[in-house]
């Protein structure tokens, strides 16, 4: 069936939600129900699933808490996804907090003090904790115990207080901004990596069967290879995707619908949107192809240097289009190639020495 947005009164700029976002957004309400609960449903991240099972069955032979475990990379890769699976599969209760939400120390010790015998502590975003309330999780994860001060003055009191032998799950998509201590402390640190377009298509159809949405195999492999190696933003597009295919195409997802409403939602062939081209652009026509520096870069587009950094960047360097050097970005023959602009320094039907260095 042929679908036609052109005359409809479907506006994709009233979309009020980015499809990439380093915040939580409603849909991630709904996201709940999308969560695998078990590493065996967890599709993809072979090697920290890999460690993770091993880990934790040795954990459980010994009756012992599963030791600190540290999860980085870019955002809806699937961080609180596995550490709710790692609560599942240890049987044990899961706290979830995160670094801004914790303000004092007090607030942090009364967590602590409320947990129950090897439960997992969850903190999002942990890198955002604030010096005071950091030092307070120092001993708390050495030795299961927190130092707490009661009055005032002259007459302050050091207390030492014991707590359960519990799990802390850090999240972050910047480890390089831990403080040393603290990532000194974790025992196990997970990195997860982009997914790859077969991962992503195996997620979508998982998705899609959760829905109860009927999607053929190239509809799904079509939004996977759009997702940015993102799981969240697989189930994103799949949503919106579902609309389309409900309201115009008798509600089954194609190739075909998947790639017009993707089109329609200004999303490219590859998954790049508006700010991707727009990024990509300003380097290659302010910036000679760079280098820039991230700041002059986010400045130049209106955007935020730290959206840029952990949201953009990551994919567009899996793609070869953007390249990190010392003195800024750099853009690739591939990303003009992409764009459909001449390389610079190669005339046309040449093959360029920029390309073979990139490609
Ligand atoms: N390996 C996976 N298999 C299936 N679905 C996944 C997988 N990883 C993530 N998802 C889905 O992607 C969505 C986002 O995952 P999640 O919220 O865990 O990401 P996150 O890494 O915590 O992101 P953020 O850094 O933004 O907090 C979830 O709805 C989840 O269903
Ligand atoms: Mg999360």
């Amino acid at each position: 069936m042929s679908i036609d947005f052109s005359n409809s009164d479907f506006d994709p700029q009233e979309m009020e939600e980015p499809l990439v976002t380093t915040s939580l957004t409603r849909e991630d309400e709904n996201e709940y129900s999308l969560r695998p609960k078990t590493l065996r449903e967890y599709i993809g991240q072979e090697k920290a699933k890999g460690n993770l099972e091993v880990f934790i069955q040795a954990a459980k032979m010994r009756r012992e808490p599963l030791d600190h475990v540290l999860l980085h990379g870019p955002p809806g890769l699937g961080k609180t996804t596995l550490s709710g699976i790692i609560a599942n599969e240890m049987g044990v209760n899961v706290r979830v907090t995160s670094g801004p939400a914790i303000e004092k120390a007090g607030d942090l010790a009364a967590l602590l003090t409320n947990l129950n015998e090897n439960d997992i502590l969850f903190v999002d975003e942990i890198h955002r904790l604030n010096r005071q309330v950091e030092e307070i999780l120092y001993p708390a994860m050495e030795d299961y115990v927190i130092d707490i001060i009661i009055g005032k003055g002259p007459s302050a009191n050091s207390v030492r207080l014991d707590l359960p032998k519990f799990t802390l799950i850090g999240a972050t998509t910047r480890a390089g901004q831990l403080s040393a201590p603290l990532r000194d402390r974790f025992g196990v640190t997970l990195r997860l990596e982009l997914y790859t377009p077969e991962e992503l298509a195996l997620i979508v159809k998982r998705s899609a069967d959760i829905l109860e949405v009927p999607i053929e195999d190239d509809g799904a492999m079509e939004i996977a290879r759009r997702s940015r190696g993102t799981p969240r933003i697989a189930n994103r597009m799949l949503r919106r995707v579902r609309d389309f295919a409900q309201v115009r195409a008798g509600g089954v997802i194609t190739k075909k619908v998947a790639d017009e409403a993707l089109t329609a939602l200004e999303i490219d062939y590859l998954g790049l949107d508006t700010i991707d081209h727009r990024m990509l652009r300003s380097i290659m026509e302010n910036y000679r192809g760079g280098p820039v520096g991230l700041d002059t870069l986010a400045a130049t587009i209106n955007e935020e240097a730290v959206t840029l950094e952990d949201v953009y960047e990551p994919y567009l360097m899996q793609l070869g289009f953007l390249t990190r050097t010392p003195r800024g970005r750099c853009v690739t023959a591939k990303a003009y190639q992409h764009l459909g602009l001449p390389v610079p320094g190669v005339t046309a039907g040449e093959s360029s020495g920029l390309d073979q260095l990139s490609l």
